[in-house]
Parts: structure tokens; C-alpha cells; sequence
């Protein structure tokens, strides 16, 4: 098969592990008979610095035209420390997650069994731990109105959701449990906000259209609690924008590294595959970031938006293997031989 793909490194980090799930990519590509044609574009503070911009049109046009989209990261800390800043690298993601229409963010959370003695979390806590987040990501508080009034003395951003929007996020929850363990829980603050109540409201109304799914309703304080203290409690949850940005940082500790996260956002069009964590900008250029969030997004990709399960499993298969074998980067060394950003993906490509 023959694959176009937006490429979309982004600040920091971002093209250094970007470049390493090129790598891994192209050799399970090579390996299964496909053709990829990376178009590369601008996007973050880099887009900024270039055109003005951090989502420019050039980039929305290259990602629609394409049949995926593989992002690194964006941010940089010359915006984070000035608040002031009016043009932010973060707006241009949340810009092309609105364009993209990408509602939906998949987050899974899984061990790794040759790391489980490696996380700070005791080994009978973690084990087995196979959950998924569904996390809203383009309504909520991220997109309500905001601003300033009283002379720029008092701030405000709105949290907004329509039922529309907590229902399509919803049955892709309640469709997700049908293939796993049947679980659903509904991740909200209903005992304190209108939104939550909504979303409360909206999923037990659609309980009767999925009898063999049990929902269970949590509050979000609750959640974050029980995430570390019984992780392999919970298989699917759903929840709004904002809580799942959090839990979902949370949930990293589990697997033992912000660098193993991968994630995939979908909407009705395309499909948008990124590590969840940021542009590090302390590890920029040092060749010390892991690049495995990034390459188990790549393989998110193969599954999910191309339906090849085989190449996704060729990828995960050789990302375990990298793991018993200690080929790590720093993050994942505990004081013993680190490899580096690049050294991992040579040797993911080679072994694949
Ligand atoms: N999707 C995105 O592009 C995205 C996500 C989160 C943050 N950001 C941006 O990134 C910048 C930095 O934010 P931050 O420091 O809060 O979050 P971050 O995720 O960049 O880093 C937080 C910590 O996680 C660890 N970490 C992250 N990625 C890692 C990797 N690949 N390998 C090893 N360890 C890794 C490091 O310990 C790091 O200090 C900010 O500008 C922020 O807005 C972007
Ligand atoms: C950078 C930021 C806008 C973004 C978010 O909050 O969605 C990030 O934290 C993420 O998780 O992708
Ligand atoms: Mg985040």
C-alpha cells in the first residue's frame, strides 16, 4: 500500500524523536511491501519563527490532503515564561485539533513487563495494568470563551460542552469497552459542575443502548487517587478535556516514563498520532529524549488509521525487545548504560 503522511516535528524535542519514528516506520514499511511519502510541515514555535504562525495554512492543507498525520511535540520556554505572549506554539495544536476535527484522543496506559520493577509504584499495584483513556479534546474549557475584564484584574475561561459533543465521545467510549473488558467509567466533577452534569446525564442515557457495558460514574479527585492505588482496576474512561489532559500525565508514572506514552486523536476524516508529552525543551539537542512515545504513536498509526495490525504489532514487538535487551535512553537506564535518542531508533529499525 502506498501512505501519504504529514510529518509535523514541532519545537524541542519534537524532531529528534520524530525522526526516530521515521526510521522505525520505514523499515516495517520496507518489511510488509508499503511506500510512505513523508510530507513535512511547519508547525509550534519553529512555524512561529518561520511564518508567524504556529498552524499555518500550508500545514492544515498538507495534513488534510494526507491519510495520517505523525506530530512530535510544540512549546517553547520563551513562551511559557511570558504570559504576555499574544501568538503561542499551544494555540496552533489546539488550532489543528479543531480543524482536524480530532474529538476523540486515545490514551492508553499499559506496563511494560521488563520495566515493572522500574516504576516508582510497587509491582502488585501495577501489574496488569491495561487501561485507555478517552479524552474529549476539542471542547471543554480549552475552547470556552476567555479573557480579562476590571482592567485586566480579573480573568475567566469558560467550560462549555453541548450534549452533541459528550454523546459522539461517549458511544466511541462505550464501543471501545465492547471490544475490551466492558468496562466504562465516566470521569466527571457532577457533584460540583453544570458541564459534568451534563456529561453525566448524556452517558447514563446511553447505557440502554450498550446493556453489557457496566458504567461506573467517578469523580475526578477520586480518580486521580485510585489511578496510582489501583491502576488495574479500570479498562475504559471518558472524560472531558482538561481531566484528561491531567490523569493522563498521571497515569505515565505507571508505565514508568512520560516517554512511553503514545496517543492518537481521531475525528471523522483523519487521524492524528502523538506522544502525549511535550517539547522537554531542558532536553533538546542532547540526544537523551526516549523516543518510544513517538514510535508506539507510529504504531498506533499502522493499527488504527491504515488497519494494519500485523505492522503495529512489528513495531510493538521490537519496542519490547529493545526493553528486556536495556537498550534505553536515559529516563529508563536506573544508573545503568543509556542509550541515546538516536541509538534506540537505529537499533528499533535494525531489528524490526
Ligand atoms: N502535545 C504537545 O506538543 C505538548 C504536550 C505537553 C506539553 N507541551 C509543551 O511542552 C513544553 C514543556 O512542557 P512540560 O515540561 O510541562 O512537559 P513535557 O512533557 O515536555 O516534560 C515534562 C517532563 O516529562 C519528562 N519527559 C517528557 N518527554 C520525555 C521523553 N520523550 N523522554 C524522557 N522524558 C520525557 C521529562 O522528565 C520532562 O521534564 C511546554 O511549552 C508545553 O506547553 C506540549
Ligand atoms: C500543550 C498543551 C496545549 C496540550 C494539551 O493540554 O492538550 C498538551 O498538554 C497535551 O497533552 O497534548
Ligand atoms: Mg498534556
Amino acid at each position: 500500500m502506498k501512505f501519504n503522511i504529514a510529518l509535523l516535528a514541532g519545537d524541542g524535542i519534537g524532531p529528534e524523536v520524530i525522526d526516530q519514528a521515521v526510521k522505525v516506520s520505514d523499515a516495517v514499511a520496507k518489511k510488509f511491501g508499503h511506500e510512505i511519502t513523508w510530507k513535512p510541515a511547519l508547525t509550534g514555535a519553529a512555524a512561529i519563527d518561520a511564518v508567524g504562525e504556529p498552524y499555518p495554512d500550508a500545514t492544515h492543507d498538507i495534513c488534510a490532503a494526507s491519510d495520517a498525520v505523525l506530530f512530535g511535540a510544540i512549546g517553547h520556554p520563551r513562551f511559557d515564561n511570558d504570559p504576555s505572549a499574544k501568538v503561542r506554539p499551544e494555540q496552533g495544536l489546539l488550532k489543528m485539533r479543531k480543524k482536524l476535527g480530532l474529538f476523540a484522543n486515545v490514551r492508553p496506559t499499559f506496563t511494560f513487563p521488563s520495566l515493572i520493577d522500574k516504576s516508582p509504584l510497587k509491582k502488585e499495584r501495577i501489574e496488569g495494568t491495561d487501561l485507555v483513556f478517552l479524552r474529549e479534546l476539542t471542547g471543554g474549557i480549552y475552547f470556552g470563551e476567555k479573557g480579562r475584564r476590571d482592567e485586566g484584574e480579573t480573568a475567566y475561561d469558560n467550560c462549555v460542552y453541548t450534549r452533541a459533543e459528550v454523546q459522539r465521545l461517549a458511544k466511541k467510549g462505550f464501543e471501545l469497552a465492547m471490544t475490551r473488558s466492558k468496562k466504562l467509567c465516566c470521569v466527571d466533577k457532577a457533584n460540583v459542575l453544570e458541564t459534568s452534569r451534563l456529561w453525566r446525564e448524556t452517558v447514563q442515557a446511553m447505557e440502554k443502548d450498550y446493556p453489557e457495558v457496566e458504567v461506573s460514574y467517578e469523580f475526578v479527585d477520586a480518580v486521580a487517587m485510585r489511578l496510582v492505588q489501583w491502576p488495574n482496576s479500570y479498562d475504559v474512561l471518558i472524560t472531558e478535556n482538561l481531566f484528561g489532559d491531567i490523569l493522563t500525565d498521571e497515569a505515565s508514572v505507571i508505565s514508568g516514563s512520560m516517554g512511553l506514552m503514545p496517543s492518537a486523536s481521531m475525528g471523522s476524516d483523519i487521524a492524528l498520532f502523538e506522544p502525549i508529552h511535550g517539547s522537554y525543551p531542558q532536553a533538546t539537542g542532547l540526544n537523551i529524549a526516549n523516543p518510544l512515545a513517538t514510535v508506539l504513536s507510529a504504531a498506533m498509526m499502522f493499527e488504527t488509521a491504515f488497519n494494519l495490525p500485523e505492522e503495529g504489532a512489528a513495531i510493538r514487538d521490537v519496542v519490547n525487545k529493545s526493553l528486556s535487551e536495556g537498550v534505553v535512553t536515559e529516563d529508563l537506564a536506573n544508573g545503568e548504560k543509556a542509550y541515546g535518542t538516536q541509538e534506540v531508533g537505529d537499533w528499533l529499525a535494525a531489528n524490526i
